[in-house]
């Protein structure tokens, strides 16, 4: 790792980390020649943190709360400039913090957790399994998930808690989602947010990598315009490639038992697909290691995107947004991350909320905006009546099968490498493969049972009301149904001895919550997955399980397999005890989104289409939780996207 200026843990960059140089997607052209106003502040002064600030053209990185403390910051400046104040530095956080800082706004980035550049589990995309062994570590939440009796799940939730959020510990898949699912957005009531607004952000973060003659014959491919290559977030295929003999045998076993044949990229899709994927990652041929492209190492370390306007405060948890009489946020409450007193920080313009699905729901509760019986229950005044706060969340279900390789296989490192990067084939399947002549009868099923499913999820406590319930699953069939889009992830990876398909439904019809249990800021919320409550989330779990064992037995893995291991229910089992295996096994995706969900606020949403959160001024979330429900990708280049627009809907608004 490159040398960091480090003084005790106040720290200002910049790093040399990684090569791209990229800038970020501006439609509004804000362009590098925006009004940058210096950042002076008489208070700040007085403290040794803003000496460096002051000295430096750097951001500031530091967990010295004396930046932020009882701060009135008074600036004299541009009439364009404006102060505005995310909180969390997430994938989102960043991104919203950047772009509004190279126009020369201050901003100021409330983390949780800490920052940890010198990491190896963190910046070593190999070593990621190391980040649960390292109590160093500790960029992980592990929040408690419950049942709906209140009781802990015996798995927990993983979420990033340090600087990057969870793109610090994440499983770095790259591939974009599909015109049609983010078109829906639009459906649902958001106007300018479709396909043709969000894709053009995703090609402008994205630095790729193309693989070179040796990564194609392993598996890689590109069709190169649905990719970008001037942004700052490094995206390639591993070097070597991993596993190209297992890559070869999944591919021709997925054609065999599913119809699918290997496609040449996941982001070029209109449906099913099955390709080898490309992740967040680049081979750093100086370190001789693979890196973690997080959007601390794209966007916040490097020497070229070093704001001194930005200010990212660790260590400290935010608990409430404050307001004035006209339900204006004028800032927000903070405190140490462990506990102790809060303080008070002041935003001349803007609070945005980028703390994730998670995490945003419980700040806004915590600052009166909800449902009356929750905050009720939690002694907390309401100030906003928005029961759309913390419900509508989902992730995907997901578990695994596995076969064990003979043992005259279990050295060769086409088949089997251990090494910890994420698995390297991903197929995605629609309802006609996963069901076959089964199909029909589940279309017909799911478009005639909209509003059942409607008013189930309102009698749960996940949805606000019917009218709006039946929108979104409207939609949401809709995409499975007519529009071809995929219900299934197939992933297929190999471990010492075993190879293992792990799956999920895509877009789960199961919704869940996420609430306070208290008004104290430093206790985790009640997360309520409510995974496999829906029924077609049961069926389509079972259907792949079943499915995928077969994968094992074909022709394809007959050389290499000595068993398919029994490690699930018998093949004769009944769906009922098949489903009790999937559900005793299954763990979330970390896919998390729509507890704050983008919607008309008469259709149970939380924030509008300018990500304002109804009720109130000057608050916005950017976060994954504005995603009104599962996509059919992996979050991140979406959430890039979204972060991206929140900053140009800002700056635009001051303009
Ligand atoms: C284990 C794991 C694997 C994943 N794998 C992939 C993958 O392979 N590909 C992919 O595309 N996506 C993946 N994702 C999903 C993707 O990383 C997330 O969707 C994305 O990072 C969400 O961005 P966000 O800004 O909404 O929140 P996050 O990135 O989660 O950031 C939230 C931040 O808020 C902070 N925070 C929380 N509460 C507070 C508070 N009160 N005050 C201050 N700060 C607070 C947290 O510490 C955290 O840093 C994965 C996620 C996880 C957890």
């Amino acid at each position: 790792m490159i040398d960091l200026f480090r003084r005790n843990s106040t720290r200002v960059l910049p790093t040399e980390e990684q090569g791209s140089s990229g800038t970020i997607y501006n439609p509004c052209s804000h362009g590098g020649g925006g009004q940058v106003a210096p950042m002076i502040s008489v208070s700040l002064l007085t403290s040794a943190v803003a000496a460096l600030v002051l000295s430096s053209q750097a951001t500031l990185i530091t967990n010295d709360s004396s930046v932020a403390v009882n701060q009135t910051f008074d600036y004299v400046g541009s009439p364009h400039f404006v102060r505005c104040r995310a909180h969390s530095s997430s994938l989102s956080g960043i991104v919203v913090g950047t772009k509004l800082s190279a126009q020369g706004y201050s901003v100021l980035l409330v983390e949780a957790g800490k920052d940890l550049p010198n990491n190896s589990a963190i910046y070593n995309a190999e070593l990621r399994g190391n980040l649960n062994n390292d109590p160093a570590t500790d960029c992980n939440w592990h929040y408690v998930a419950s049942d709906v009796n209140g009781f802990a799940l015996p798995t927990t939730i993983d979420s990033g808690k340090c600087v990057g959020g969870s793109t610090s510990i994440n499983g770095m898949v790259w591939y974009r989602p599909s015109a049609e699912e983010l078109d829906a957005f639009e459906t649902l009531g958001n106007d300018g947010w479709n396909s043709s607004v969000l894709f053009p952000y995703m090609k402008a973060i994205e630095h790729n990598i193309p693989p070179d003659a040796t990564q194609r014959v392993d598996g890689a491919n590109l069709i190169r315009s649905v990719h970008g290559f001037h942004g700052v977030v490094n995206v390639s295929f591993p070097v070597p490639m991993r596993i190209p003999e297992a890559q070869a045998i999944y591919k021709a076993a997925i054609a065999l038992v599913f119809g699918v044949y290997d496609d040449p990229d996941l982001s070029y899709r209109t449906g099913p697909v099955s390709a080898s994927t490309s992740w967040t990652i680049w081979w750093d041929p100086v370190a001789q290691i693979t890196r973690r492209a997080s959007a601390a190492y794209s966007l916040l370390y490097p020497k070229s995107q070093q704001q001194k306007t930005l200010t990212v405060l660790t260590q400290h948890k935010v608990a409430r947004v404050l307001f004035n009489d006209k339900m204006s946020a004028t800032g927000f409450e903070f405190g140490p991350a462990t506990g102790g007193p809060l303080y008070q920080v002041s935003a001349k313009y803007e609070v945005l909320l980028a703390a994730g699905s998670l995490a945003t729901p419980p700040i806004l509760e915590r600052s009166g905006i909800g449902s009356q019986s929750i905050l009720e229950a939690n002694n907390i005044t309401q100030l906003v009546n928005l029961p759309g706060v913390g419900l509508n969340l989902v992730d995907q279900p997901g578990t695994g099968l596995s076969a064990l390789v003979d043992t005259a296989n279990q050295s060769n490192t086409g088949l089997i490498d251990n090494r910890n990067i994420f698995a390297p084939v991903i197929t995605l399947l629609d309802i006609h493969q996963l069901f076959d002549d089964d199909a029909q009868n589940h279309i017909t099923k799911l478009e005639s049972q909209i509003h059942k499913r409607a008013k189930a999820a309102v009698d749960a406590g996940v949805a606000v009301n019917v009218e709006g319930a039946e929108k979104y699953f409207t939609v949401v069939t809709d995409l499975m149904t007519n529009q071809s889009q995929p219900l299934v992830e197939l992933i297929s990876e190999s471990y010492p001895t075993i190879m293992e398909s792990i799956f999920w439904p895509l877009t789960p019809l199961s919704r869940g919550t996420v609430h306070i249990n208290t008004s104290d800021p430093f206790n985790n919320p009640t997360i309520t997955p409510r995974f496999l409550s829906d029924e077609f989330d049961v069926d389509i779990a079972v259907k792949i399980a079943r499915r995928a064992r077969k994968l094992y037995r074909t022709q394809a893995f007959k050389p290499i397999i000595a068993e398919v291991v029994i490690d699930a229910v018998p093949d004769n089992s009944t769906k009922a005890e098949w489903a009790a295996w999937y559900e005793s096994t299954s763990f979330g995706a970390s896919h998390w989104v729509g507890s704050s969900a983008m919607r008309p606020r008469a259709d149970g949403g939380v924030v509008s289409a300018e990500l304002e959160v109804y009720g109130t001024k000057n608050l916005r979330v950017v976060d994954a939780s504005v995603i009104p429900f599962e996509l059919t990708s992996h979050l991140m280049s979406a959430v890039y996207a979204i972060s991206q627009r929140a900053a140009d809907i800002i700056l635009a608004a001051r303009s």
